[in-house]
């Protein structure tokens, strides 16, 4: 079956009494031309002109464009009603929507609407909710994986190996665990020893221990000392790394998903996931084919900078197999094959991925048509490790495939699982399980303490609240920013604006302005650039990323950084919102205009480290990148975030939205906002229909 507008346009239906009806105000062209289209094919197989027919799949097609996989019937009387107030609808509506068991039997009994992918009609109607059969299979088709992926794998080398594998990995190294108690420890260390323990030592929340014993230990300073004695003063039983438990997890299946917010050590985890994956497959034959991959060049660039990095930090311990893990990322159109103009890719089914494992990092971005595509991708038996925030905003596009198998998670995990992780790791983990629950919540591992941020860190602070929908939290630390924050809330937020930006830019601008650019000019930059940025909720309006990355760019002009002259000048930074795969430039990829002495190129980092200058007249889709939008920054962090919402309330406006804008900054944030409406946008969560949450319960159990 093809895509739902291409479905409507390669039929070309002729034009039929239906569809010279008045068009249905409030529903894009595309949703009324898809909704014609089924009224008029139905039409056609059973001779009934039915309006309300063609009003669903409208509904299902304007659904799918605000990212919902769906429509459940029950949400389809309000969905009507809303439109009722703009369009004409048949008299009867109301009577015909009211009792769901009445709609579903009208709508199964119309020729159009299939009840499961097999029928290969252009509905579904299938737990309680209307799809368009094409996202219906889709979704099939990653249950179906899921399902399949939860057989465990058998185990290759003894599990008292990995046990002892897995400790190793995650011994502590004396010389950081004492360096970072001299930093923390004060002039009163008994006070200091259980937060550190809980950070540092992954002691849990309650655990006793001897804890005078531990604060001579360390303020001992001596390493050989602390190796040899740690161990008696920690038991494991007292201890709990969801790293550790996460890398145990993987161990023994063909999915897992990691998910954790901002720097709670996904890609260390990862590392050593992968370190140990490949030392057993060393020891009993050949290596891996292991595949790094994220649905941005810019979350692969940072996979691929951060990873390497953490396969440095473990490359001491384990040399030959870091040898043997890879240090580079590709977008996932990249590893898919991406063929020009088509929504296929070169791997499908029938030309399966050459890997054994693959790791996808930004999990969360990634929509549900192009998960369906990497699963039927990946070779028979391959491993795939899903990385992301499920906190985050979901994909662009319809689905949201990371947070709907994250809901399982919270039931707990099995109580075999969690007495194979306690074989693995020494861990208690009996609070932990629960007796009922479907069963791929054992694949699923979250991540619950940030190394990034620490415990007085505002931007940790906020990001914990805002994410918990915490109002009275978040509206103490807008009175009283830490350090690392700053709020504007008032009349002058503009004025302030404009100053952080002119401040946060002026460095790359400096740095062009040098002299004329080379590949070297153009990479310090683009690294200042990097470090600042403005991001904002909206594309329109005054505070929208036009209009402001304008007004920014006046502002830069009058403080003498800018010289503006036409569409394109020195300084001028721009997004591809386009993938061209001859020029390697792919979608939310950033680059800076620069004058190389004889015309001015547009500087970019290319997939392969390389910064490249090409003419303006070249680049493919873009647009100017002086302010951005939340949901373009994902996967991209900078040292300052400048974040704007608007002046009024919108749709757009989430809980998730404010968090992942929030997570972007590193070490500084600037919020810009009316403090009513910030504190507003906190009740409100993202709810993406999909029948995957009730379909993964259903077939797990
Ligand atoms: N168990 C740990 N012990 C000590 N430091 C750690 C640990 N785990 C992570 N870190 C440190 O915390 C920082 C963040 O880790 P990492 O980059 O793995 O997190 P992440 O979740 O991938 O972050 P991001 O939000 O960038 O995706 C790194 O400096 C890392 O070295």
């Amino acid at each position: 079956m093809t895509e739902p507008t291409a479905l409507a346009l390669s039929h070309q239906p002729t034009l039929s009494s239906s569809q010279l009806l008045a068009p249905w105000p409030g529903l894009r062209a595309i949703d009324q031309a898809l909704g014609r289209f089924i009224q008029d094919l139905n039409l056609r197989l059973n001779g009934e002109e039915d309006a309300l027919l063609g009003l669903c799949a409208a509904l299902v097609s304007q659904e799918l464009g605000q990212g919902h996989v769906c429509l459940p019937l029950s949400q389809l009387p309000a969905r009507l009603a809303a439109l009722a107030a703009k369009a004409e609808l048949p008299t009867d509506w109301q009577a015909r929507v009211t009792n769901i068991e009445t709609l579903s039997a009208w709508l199964r009994a119309q020729p159009v609407v299939g009840t499961d992918e097999t029928a290969e009609l252009p509905l579904v109607l299938a737990r309680g909710r209307l799809y368009l059969a094409r996202y219906f299979a889709f979704e099939q088709q990653l249950v179906h994986w899921l399902q399949a992926a939860q057989a465990p794998l058998p185990l290759t080398v003894p599990a008292d190996q990995l046990a002892a594998w897995l400790a190793d990995l995650f011994a502590p190294v004396p010389q950081i665990l004492l360096a970072a108690w001299q930093q923390v420890r004060g002039e009163r260390p008994d006070l200091a020893i259980i937060p550190f323990a809980r950070q540092w030592l992954d002691v849990t929340e309650g655990a006793e221990l001897d804890w005078p014993a531990l604060t001579a230990l360390l303020e001992a300073q001596d390493p050989a000392r602390l190796s040899a004695e740690l161990p008696a003063l920690l038991p494991a039983a007292a201890c709990l790394n969801w790293q550790k438990l996460a890398v145990a997890t993987a161990l023994t299946g063909r999915f897992t998903l990691i998910s954790g917010g901002p720097g709670t050590g996904k890609t260390t985890t990862v590392a050593r996931l992968l370190a140990l994956l490949q030392r057993q497959a060393l020891t009993t034959g050949a290596a891996l084919r292991i595949r790094l991959a994220a649905p941005t060049g810019k979350a692969a660039a940072r996979l691929t900078e951060s990873l390497g990095r953490a396969i440095d930090e473990l490359a001491h311990g384990w040399p030959e197999v870091c040898d043997a893990l890879p240090r580079q990322a590709a977008t996932l159109h990249r590893l898919l094959g991406a063929l020009p103009g088509r929504r296929a890719f070169r791997h499908d089914a029938d030309n399966p991925l050459v890997l054994d494992v693959l790791v996808v990092d930004e999990a969360s971005m990634v929509d549900l048509p192009l998960m369906a595509r990497l699963l039927a991708a990946l070779p028979e038996g391959a491993r795939l490790i899903l990385l992301g925030d499920k906190d985050q905003l979901s994909s662009v596009e319809a689905g949201a495939v990371l947070g709907d198998i994250c809901g399982l998670s919270r039931s707990g995990m099995s109580p075999e699982q969690g007495r194979w992780l306690t074989r693995l790791t020494g861990y208690d983990l009996a609070p932990w399980c629960q007796a009922s629950g479907p069963a791929l919540r054992d694949r699923i591992c979250l991540l619950r303490k940030s190394w990034r941020f620490d415990g007085q860190s505002g931007i940790g602070r906020l990001a914990r609240a805002v994410n918990l929908g915490q109002t009275d939290q978040v509206a103490a630390l807008l009175d009283q920013p830490p350090a690392d924050l700053a709020f504007h809330g008032g009349e002058d937020r503009l004025s302030s604006l404009l100053a952080a930006a002119v401040a946060g830019y002026r460095p790359y601008l400096d740095c062009l302005a040098q002299g004329p650019c080379d590949a070297e000019r153009a990479a310090q930059a683009l690294a200042l650039f990097n470090r600042c940025r403005v991001l904002c909720a909206v594309r329109d309006g005054s505070w929208g990323v036009g209009p402001l990355g304008l007004t920014i760019a006046r502002a830069l002009q009058q403080a003498g950084c800018l010289l503006p002259e036409g569409d394109w000048y020195v300084g001028r930074p721009v997004m591809i919102t386009q993938n061209d795969h001859g020029l390697g430039l792919y979608n939310g990829d950033i680059g800076l205009t620069a004058f190389d002495g004889q015309r001015l190129r547009v500087w970019f980092q290319l997939p392969d480290g390389r910064v490249h200058g090409f003419l303006p007249s070249r680049l493919p889709p873009h647009e100017s990148a002086l302010a951005m939008t939340v949901h373009k920054s994902q996967g991209s962090e900078f040292d300052h975030t400048l974040l704007v919402l608007p002046d009024s309330p919108l749709p757009v406006l989430t809980r998730e939205l404010l968090y992942t804008g929030i997570t972007r900054a590193k070490g500084r944030l600037s919020l810009f906002a009316p403090r009513p409406l910030l504190l507003q946008t906190l009740g409100r969560l993202t709810e993406r229909a999909s029948g995957l949450p009730l379909a993964l319960a259903e077939r797990s159990l």
